[in-house]
Parts: structure tokens; C-alpha cells; sequence
């Protein structure tokens, strides 16, 4: 399991600054050049100060050319270094979105292949997309904003510190006071936001009850009871957002108001009158946009925390450890396949052990089925003979090899796997069919798929075997379950693990899957997740399974007359 890092105290920064560290050059260098940009922004607003200052004070105008020079110079260099600041975060940015998301696909093959059934695809998603992208507004715009809105207000205050060095404290006054109602605005931001997304989802969970139950809300007379439930939702959601706002706005609308250039000018005027009045005039020109980059910063900010929460998600998948796949050994299975398991222990946390201990052999071309309660163990006992995991004691061999010895790429070669939750790709159906075999010639996949009885279903799409699954059509589960039947078929390993479907298909459907079952599995070495113990009593094994362990093993008849609990099961499913 992934750890969702950084969601205490402030280790989110982590990281990110590690994510960043490939740009971190360039990254710092834009930075630079926006910091130069700020106090090029202030110089002409301080020469304008200083001439006015001077001007009053008597100095001949002749004398204050260079000041002047000064502002006109300062305004082009700015805009130079904004666009330079600019480019270099966004040249940072692309290399490091390109090389993020090259690592993540990279992680992302070598990961077992039991992380995919544990985690869906909206991880992956989230995370090479979503995440990537708001890593894209921190590093190409939020750490740019946050540089003058610390930049800006400094250098004003060095400035204006020449002249007096009280002063710049008093400008600081309005925006502490600001900064400390914003904060508390934001307090327990965390707690309202899920307070928030529970309102929103009991509004969502409402409307989708109202609208979807409607034909039977209708049928049976209870409009009234559905509409209620949806209007009280509403209701609850309007109080919510109105007491957050009611709460909220009183100190985000005074956190503003102290903070606006305006405040600060009154302020400054004054302490300037009472204190120091001779420089009331640059401290009135200058320190008025002190406060102006601030509320900025509350963007910023807010862009810069979720940043560090995409960078923490991205750290989390980029830590799953992968599957090793340093082994070079070779295997033959021309010959046949045999699977064995070997004081199999295995743990999903590394803390709980769910197999104590599995010693079982798969003899080649046939066919086990796995047997049990809920929760014994099948799927695991499966999973680890298709290496979705590696066992954590004991070892899985085929004929005698070590799976973790050889290449991933090898390993699939010998073994093939019908899954229940079968996943088409967004491709023809000829490409779906083909995944295992890519060089495949059409009249093999056709055969695959007439031994899979579902030839005459496909030519009948619209566009035959071109037809692009997802786009043009969705096939029905049993469709899609034969369809995966047919890429099992083409991709003809040796040894072969189904998992046998719950989901219920029309009686049709079914038999034509349990054919196209039977075609599949002759000659190969099986090993089938049987949740229906009336599909298995022909197998050449059947393996029963308790809370881990093996408690009884033989043929159906064996097993039948050996009284154990295979015996009061198979009583019990009679
Ligand atoms: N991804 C996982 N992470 C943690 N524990 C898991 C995971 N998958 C299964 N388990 C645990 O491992 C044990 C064996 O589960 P497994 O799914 O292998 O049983 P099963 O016999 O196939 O059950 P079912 O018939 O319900 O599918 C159970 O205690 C289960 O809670």
C-alpha cells in the first residue's frame, strides 16, 4: 500500500523540493530575475520620492537629472527581467513535467502487477495528469508572485528605511493586521472543507437518488418522500455555505480593508504628520504599494499548498516499491508446464500474513481449482502464481524455475491470466485481441475468436474486427468476457490462471463462455478461482482453502467421499 506522505505537520515540502531539485538551477535563476524585477519596479517610484524630497529640500532640478535617468532605466530593465524570469520557469517547468512524467510511466511498468488491481486507474490518472499540471501553476507562476510579494514590499522598506527607520514599521502595521485576520478567516479551513465535500456529496447522493429512481419514486407513489430527502439536502447545503460565509466574511472583508494601499496611506500620513513630516512625501509615493503584491499572496499561497500536495502524491507513487526484474534465467515450457508452490507465505502489508505456508503442484495440462470462503485466500494463491505480487516466504516455480528469476517479459510468454474485472483498451477489437500476440495474423485472430465463440458477434460490429471498443461500441460483461477468452487463446501460454466470472450473464451468454472456457484451458495448465463449486467437479484438482492453509486436497469424488468440509460444502450448495 502506498503511505499518503506529507498529510501531517509541514513534511510536504519534502517532496517537492526533492521533485524540484532536477530544475532547481533554473528554477532559482527565474526567481533571481523576478526579484530583480520587483526592486526594479520600486526604483521608479523611490526616484520619484527622492526628487520630490529633494526638489522641497532645494536642490535645482539640474542637479537631479540623474534620477530621472534612473526611473526611465529601471522601467525596460524590469520588463526584461519578467520575461526572463518568466521564460526560465516555464523552461523549468516543461523539463520538469516531461521528465515527471517520464518517470512516472517508467515506475509505472515496473510496478507488480497486483498494485493495478488493488489501486484504479483514477490514481494514475490523478497523478501523471492532475498532479503534473499543479506542479505546472506552482513552478511556472505561484513561486513567481511569491518572490515580488516579498521582493516588492522589502525593498520598499530598505528604501524608506534610509530616510527613517521607524517608519517602515509603521507600514507594516495594516499589513500584520491583515495577514493575522486572514489567518484567522482560515483557520480551520481544513475542517469546513470536509464539512463542505460532505454537504456537496449528500446534495450529489440526493439529486442522483431523486433522478434515477424516478420511474420507481413515480410508480410507487413516494414523490413526495424523494423530493423531501432532496430538498432537505438542499437545504442543509444552503445553511452550510451561508454560515461559512457568515462566519468567514466579516474577518477575510477586514482582513482586505487593512491591507488595501489605501489604509496603509492613511497610516503612513499619519505618523508621517506626527512623526517625521519632512519625509511624509516618498513614504506616501513609496510604501502606498507596499500592501498591493500582498493580497496576491493569498493566491499564491493557496496554489503553493496544493503543489506540495500533488508533489506528495507523486513521491507516494513514485515510492511503491517496484517488482524487481533482475532475473535472466530461461524456461521451457514446449514440453509442458508444471507450477509449484513451496511453503508459500505472503503478506499484502508486511504485517498480517494471509498464505501460512501453501505447498501445492500444478502438474502440466491440468486443471486446479481453487475452493473456499470468502477471504481464504484464492485470489491471493492466484495472484502470486501470476507473480502480481512476490511471496514473502517459499518461492513459486515453473518447471523448476524461480518466477523472480525470470524476465518479467519472459514470465508472461508462459503465463496468461483471465481476469473477472476484464478491461478493454480503447483499441479495435482486432488490437484488443492481439495485445498478447501484437504480430498476429488476422486469420489467427479470428480463429481465437470463433474458438472463444464470439466470432460472429464481433464481424456483426459496425466496423467489423476495426471496430474501436469504447468509441464506437461497449460490449456487454459476457461479451467482453469472451473477448478476453480470445486474447487468452492467441496468446497460447502454457500455463493459464482464470479467474472464474461471478457477474451474472444471460444463460446464453454463459454457456457460450463455459465453451469457450473448455476450448481455452485443454492442454494447458490451469489453476481456476472457483466461486461456484457445480463448474468444478470434472477438474483433475480441487484445493481447498481455509483462512490460508490447504485444509483438504483431491478429485471431486474423493473429496465427496471423504466426508471433510469440501463434502458439507458441496451438501450445502446442492
Ligand atoms: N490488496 C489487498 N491488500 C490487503 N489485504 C488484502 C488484499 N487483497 C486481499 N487481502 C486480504 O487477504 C486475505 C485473502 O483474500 P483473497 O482475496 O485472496 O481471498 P479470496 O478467497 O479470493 O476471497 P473472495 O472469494 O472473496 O475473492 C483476506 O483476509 C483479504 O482481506
Amino acid at each position: 500500500m502506498t503511505k499518503p506522505i506529507g498529510r501531517t505537520g509541514h513534511p510536504e515540502v519534502k517532496p517537492l523540493r526533492a521533485l524540484l531539485a532536477p530544475v532547481r538551477g533554473r528554477l532559482l535563476a527565474g526567481l533571481a530575475c523576478q526579484a530583480g524585477a520587483a526592486i526594479a519596479g520600486i526604483t521608479p517610484f523611490a526616484a520619484a520620492a527622492e526628487l520630490c524630497r529633494r526638489l522641497l529640500a532645494g536642490t535645482p532640478m539640474s542637479a537631479l537629472w540623474p534620477l530621472v535617468v534612473i526611473a526611465l532605466v529601471a522601467l525596460p530593465v524590469r520588463a526584461v527581467l519578467l520575461v526572463a524570469a518568466s521564460t526560465l520557469t516555464h523552461l523549468a517547468d516543461n523539463d520538469l513535467q516531461l521528465s515527471l512524467r517520464r518517470r512516472l510511466a517508467r515506475h509505472l511498468t515496473r510496478l507488480p502487477l497486483g498494485w493495478f488491481a488493488a489501486h484504479d486507474s483514477g490514481r494514475v490518472k490523478r497523478a501523471v495528469s492532475d498532479d503534473v499540471g499543479a506542479l505546472h501553476h506552482l513552478v511556472a507562476h505561484a513561486l513567481l508572485d511569491l518572490t515580488t510579494a516579498i521582493v516588492a514590499p522589502l525593498a520598499a522598506a530598505a528604501y524608506l528605511a534610509t530616510l527613517d527607520p521607524w517608519l517602515p514599521l509603521v507600514t507594516v502595521l495594516p499589513i500584520a493586521a491583515g495577514m493575522a485576520l486572514h489567518r484567522k478567516a482560515m483557520r480551520d479551513v481544513g475542517a469546513r472543507m470536509r464539512e463542505y465535500q460532505a454537504a456537496t456529496a449528500a446534495l450529489d447522493s440526493a439529486v442522483v437518488e431523486f433522478f434515477d429512481g424516478i420511474a420507481e419514486v413515480k410508480a410507487f407513489g413516494q414523490t413526495g418522500r424523494a423530493h423531501r430527502r432532496f430538498t432537505e439536502a438542499a437545504a442543509r447545503y444552503g445553511e452550510f455555505v451561508a454560515g461559512w460565509a457568515r462566519s468567514v466574511t466579516p474577518a477575510m472583508a477586514w482582513s482586505q480593508f487593512a491591507m488595501s494601499p489605501l489604509v496603509t496611506l492613511f497610516v503612513l500620513l499619519l505618523a508621517g504628520v506626527l512623526f517625521s513630516p519632512a519625509d511624509t512625501i516618498p513614504f506616501v509615493i513609496v510604501g502606498a504599494g507596499l500592501s498591493g503584491p500582498l493580497l496576491a499572496v493569498g493566491y499564491s499561497i493557496q496554489d503553493t499548498r496544493a503543489g506540495q500536495a500533488a508533489a506528495a502524491d507523486i513521491a507516494g507513487l513514485l515510492a511503491t516499491p517496484e517488482l524487481p526484474d533482475t532475473g535472466a534465467a530461461t524456461v521451457d515450457t514446449g514440453g509442458g508446464a508444471r507450477l509449484e508452490f513451496s511453503a508459500v507465505r505472503f503478506s499484502y502489508d508486511g504485517e498480517t500474513e494471509v498464505l501460512h505456508g501453501i505447498d501445492l503442484t500444478l502438474e502440466p495440462g491440468t486443471v486446479t481449482a481453487l475452493v473456499g470462503p470468502s477471504g481464504s485466500g484464492k485470489s491471493t494463491v492466484a495472484a502470486l502464481a501470476a507473480r502480481f505480487h512476490d511471496v514473502t516466504g517459499g518461492a513459486v516455480r515453473l518447471n523448476g524455475t524461480d518466477l523472480r528469476d525470470l524476465p518479467v517479459s519472459q514470465l508472461y510468454r508462459h503465463i496468461g491470466f483471465v481476469l473477472q474485472d476484464v478491461r478493454m483498451l480503447r483499441t479495435s477489437v482486432a488490437g484488443n485481441i492481439r495485445l498478447g500476440r501484437p504480430d498476429a495474423p488476422l486469420e489467427d485472430v479470428h480463429a481465437a475468436a470463433r474458438a472463444a465463440r464470439i466470432h460472429d458477434r464481433l464481424l456483426a460490429l459496425p466496423r467489423g474486427y476495426d471496430t474501436v471498443l469504447g468509441e464506437e461500441v461497449t460490449l456487454s460483461t459476457g461479451e467482453a468476457q469472451r473477448v478476453s477468452i480470445a486474447r487468452a487463446l492467441l496468446a497460447d501460454t502454457p500455463v493459464l490462471i482464470l479467474d472464474e466470472a461471478t457477474a451474472s450473464v444471460d444463460p446464453e451468454s454463459e454457456a457460450a463462455i463455459q465453451d469457450a472456457l473448455s476450448a481455452l484451458v485443454a492442454g494447458r495448465t490451469t489453476l481456476v478461482i472457483a466461486h461456484r463449486l457445480a463448474t468444478v467437479t470434472e477438474v483433475d484438482q480441487i484445493v481447498v482453502l481455509d483462512q490460508g492453509r490447504i485444509t483438504e486436497r483431491g478429485t471431486h469424488d474423493q473429496l465427496v467421499a471423504a466426508g471433510g468440509g469440501y463434502a458439507r460444502m458441496w451438501e450445502y450448495a446442492a
